[in-house]
C-alpha cells in the first residue's frame, strides 16, 4: 500500500481562515465555559456532556489555524477534522437526553418524588370502563404507584406524550448517537494511517456515520413534534395556553434541533460530495452549514442553564430522572408535574372568592349514580374511540354542542341541551307535586307533566337534577348561601331558560381558562362533578390581579359561581394527569390523585333572549 501523497490528498482547497477559526473556536471556548458552570451548579452530571463537546469543538477549530493549505501536517488536519465532525455527537445526544426528561417531567406518572402520601386514586381508565362509569358503576381502583413495578417504573414506562418509552428514547438514541460517533472516530483513524487506500474507506464510513447520525435525529424530531402535538392537545389545542416554561423548552429544542438537522444535511452532502465536491470546496460552507448552526443549537440551552434558575432546572428541566430514591417529603410534591405542568396543590376548601359557593359533597352517592345512568342511557357522547361521532336521535331538545361556544370543545365530550323558555314555576310545579317529600327519589313517579315538560324543553333527567338542585340548595341554612344567591339561581317569579353543558373529561384533558359569556348567560351559574368516587379534578380560578385559586372538585360536588366569581375571575381545567390535593383531615399532607373519567353539568339560565342567539 502506497502512502499517501500529503500534497495530492490536501481537502484543503483554501487558506483557512485564522480569524474565523479564532471567533468560532473563542465561541465554542465561552459556551463550553458556560455550560461547564451550570453543569457544576445543577449537579447534573450528564449535563457535562454539552460543555465537553463545545470544548473540543473548540480545540477542532483552533486546530484549523496553523494549517495552511499546501504544507499542511496530517496529523494537525486530522485532529481539526475528527474534533470538528464528530464533537457535535455530545450536542445531538444532549438533546437526546434533556428531551428524554422533559416527557419524564410533564408527564407525572415519572415523578417518583417520593411522596409518603397515600394514594387514593384511580389510573385514567379505558373507555369500556368510562362506560360502566357512566352507567354508575365505580370501577375498580388502582393503587398509583409512581415508581412501582410495571407498568408505572421502569425503562418500559409508557408516556402519552411518547410513541417510545422517554427513558428507552433517551439510552436509545444515545446508544445510536455513541454507535456512529465510534464510526466517525474509526473513519477518523483509518484516515489516520495515511495509507492512500484507506482514506477513500474512512471518507465512506465518514459519510455512514455522519448520515445515520442524521436520520437518527430526523427520527428524534418526529418524536418532539408528537409530543408537541399532545401536548397542545390536552391543551384544548392552543400553543399559547402551554405554560411558559413548556413553550421555551419547545420552541428551544425545536430551533436546536433545526439547526442540528441543517448542520447534518450539510456534512451528509458534503461527504457525498467527497473530496472534489463543491461543499469542502469553502471554508464559509463550514462556517455558515456547521458552525453557525451548531453553535445556534447549543446556545439555546443557555436561558435554560441560567444560574439564576439552576435551582428549578435540577429538579425539572434537566434533574435527575431516578429520583425513586429521593426522599423528598410531600412538601415537594408540586413538582410532580415537572417544567411543564407544575401544579400548586389544591385545596378542598372553598377558597376566599367573594360569590363562590361549594358543595363538596351535594349530590349523594345515590343521586349521583342516577344522574349518571340517565345521562349514559341518552348516549351523549360516544364512549367508543373507534366510533364516529354520534348524536342523540331527539337532537331538537339534545343537540350536541356545535362547538361555538366560547371555547372549543370536540362534539365527542360535549353535549348543550336548551330549554326554550322554561318557565322557573314549571319546575317548582313538578316540585310542588312531589308531596311525598323524598325529593329526588319519588319524583320518576309518573307525572305527565314532567314528561311534557321533558319533551318541550329540557330531558326529564335534566329537569329532576334541577329540582333536585333547587331543594337542596333552598335548604342550605343562610348563612353558608345567602337568600339573594339562591334567588338568583332559583328565581320564585319570571320566565327562564335553561340551558346545561355536559362536558366529559377523558384522562387528563382540561379546559381553558374563561369567564362564561357574559352576554349570554345570566348570574349564578351551578357546576356539578360527576365520576368515580373519591376521584375528581382541580378547577384553576384566577383573577386578573394575578390571584390563582385552585380547588378540587370530587365527584358529587356543587360549585356555584356569582357575582364576583362569575365575573371577575376566570375558571379553567389544567390538562393533567395527576391533582395534588390538600388532604381534608391533615392538611399538611398532599394527597397524589389521578384523573379519571369526569363529566361535568354545567347549569346556567340564558339572559332573555339570549336563547335566540346563534341558533
Ligand atoms: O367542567 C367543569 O367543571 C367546568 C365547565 C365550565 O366551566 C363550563 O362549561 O363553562
Ligand atoms: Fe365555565
Amino acid at each position: 500500500m502506497s502512502q499517501i501523497d500529503y500534497g495530492q490528498y490536501t481537502v484543503l482547497k483554501y487558506q483557512p481562515s485564522d480569524t474565523g477559526n479564532l471567533i468560532v473556536g473563542i465561541l465554542y471556548v465561552v459556551l463550553s465555559l458556560w455550560f461547564f458552570v451550570a453543569a457544576f451548579l445543577s449537579r447534573a452530571k450528564w449535563t457535562l456532556v454539552l460543555p465537553i463537546g463545545a470544548a473540543a469543538s473548540a480545540v477542532g477549530f483552533f486546530c484549523r489555524i496553523p494549517l495552511t493549505r499546501y504544507d499542511m501536517s496530517l496529523g494537525l488536519y486530522i485532529v481539526q477534522q475528527m474534533f470538528v465532525v464528530i464533537s457535535p455527537a455530545a450536542f445531538f445526544a444532549f438533546n437526546y437526553a434533556l428531551f428524554g426528561r422533559w416527557i419524564q417531567t410533564i408527564d407525572p406518572r415519572f415523578s417518583g418524588t417520593g411522596h409518603s402520601s397515600s394514594y387514593a386514586s384511580t389510573l385514567p381508565r379505558s373507555d369500556v370502563e368510562l362506560a360502566s362509569s357512566l352507567a354508575g358503576h365505580d370501577s375498580d381502583k388502582h393503587q398509583y404507584d409512581p415508581m412501582g413495578a410495571q407498568p408505572s417504573g421502569g425503562l418500559m414506562q409508557k408516556s402519552r406524550f411518547s410513541f417510545i418509552p422517554p427513558r428507552l428514547v433517551t439510552r436509545a438514541f444515545v446508544c445510536s448517537d455513541i454507535v456512529t460517533f465510534i464510526v466517525q472516530v474509526a473513519a477518523g483513524g483509518i484516515q489516520a494511517t495515511g495509507v492512500q487506500d484507506l482514506v477513500n474507506v474512512g471518507d465512506k464510513l465518514f459519510l455512514a456515520g455522519v448520515a445515520a447520525q442524521g436520520a437518527s435525529y430526523v427520527l428524534f424530531s418526529v418524536l418532539i413534534t408528537y409530543a408537541l402535538v399532545q401536548l397542545v392537545r390536552g391543551r384544548q389545542g392552543s400553543f399559547s395556553s402551554l405554560p411558559a416554561a413548556s413553550k421555551k423548552f419547545v420552541i428551544a429544542i425545536a430551533l436546536s434541533s433545526l439547526m442540528i438537522i441543517i448542520r447534518s444535511v450539510y456534512r451528509i452532502i458534503e461527504f457525498a460530495q467527497g473530496n472534489d465536491g463543491y461543499l469542502v470546496s469553502q471554508e464559509k460552507y463550514l462556517f455558515g452549514l456547521d458552525a453557525a448552526p451548531l453553535i445556534i443549537a447549543i446556545s439555546v440551552w443557555i436561558s435554560a442553564h441560567h444560574h439564576h434558575k439552576i435551582a428549578s432546572v435540577d429538579d425539572s428541566l434537566i434533574g435527575d430522572a431516578d429520583r425513586s430514591g429521593s426522599d423528598r417529603g410531600d412538601a415537594d410534591a408540586g413538582q410532580c408535574g415537572g417544567v411543564d405542568e407544575q401544579p400548586q396543590v389544591a385545596s378542598r376548601q372553598t377558597p376566599p372568592i367573594a360569590g363562590l359557593f361549594f358543595f363538596p359533597a351535594l349530590l349523594s352517592r345515590e343521586v349521583h349514580d342516577r344522574v349518571l345512568a340517565q345521562v349514559s342511557d341518552c348516549g351523549y357522547f360516544s364512549l367508543d374511540a373507534d366510533e364516529d361521532e354520534r348524536g342523540s336521535d331527539d337532537t331538537e331538545t339534545t343537540g350536541l354542542g356545535d362547538g361555538k361556544d366560547a371555547y372549543d370543545r370536540s362534539p365527542r365530550n360535549q353535549a348543550m341541551l336548551f330549554a326554550r323558555l322554561l318557565p322557573c314555576n314549571a319546575v317548582g310545579q313538578a316540585d310542588a307535586d312531589n308531596k311525598a317529600g323524598t325529593g329526588y327519589d319519588s319524583a320518576e313517579a309518573d307525572d305527565p307533566a314532567a314528561d311534557a315538560q321533558a319533551c318541550s324543553g329540557l330531558p326529564r333527567w335534566a329537569v329532576e337534577l334541577i329540582q333536585h338542585l333547587r331543594q337542596t340548595l333552598m335548604a342550605v341554612a343562610d348563612d353558608q348561601l345567602p337568600l339573594d344567591v339562591k334567588q338568583l339561581v332559583f328565581p320564585t317569579s319570571g320566565m327562564l331558560s335553561r340551558q346545561l353543558i355536559l362536558n366529559l373529561y377523558r384522562g387528563g384533558e382540561g379546559l381553558a381558562s374563561h369567564v362564561d359569556l357574559v352576554n349570554r348567560f345570566a348570574d349564578g351559574i351551578l357546576l356539578c362533578s360527576f365520576g368515580p368516587s373519591g376521584c375528581g379534578t382541580v378547577m384553576e380560578l384566577t383573577h386578573a390581579s394575578g390571584k390563582v385559586h385552585q380547588l378540587f372538585l370530587p365527584s358529587g360536588s356543587v360549585l356555584l359561581l356569582s357575582r364576583e366569581a362569575r365575573y371577575e375571575w376566570k375558571h379553567g381545567i389544567p390538562a393533567r394527569s395527576i391533582d395534588l390535593v390538600r388532604s381534608a383531615d391533615d392538611p399538611g399532607h398532599v394527597e397524589a390523585i389521578a384523573r379519571s373519567i369526569r363529566l361535568s353539568i354545567t347549569i346556567r339560565s340564558m339572559l332573555p333572549g339570549a336563547d335566540i342567539v346563534g341558533e
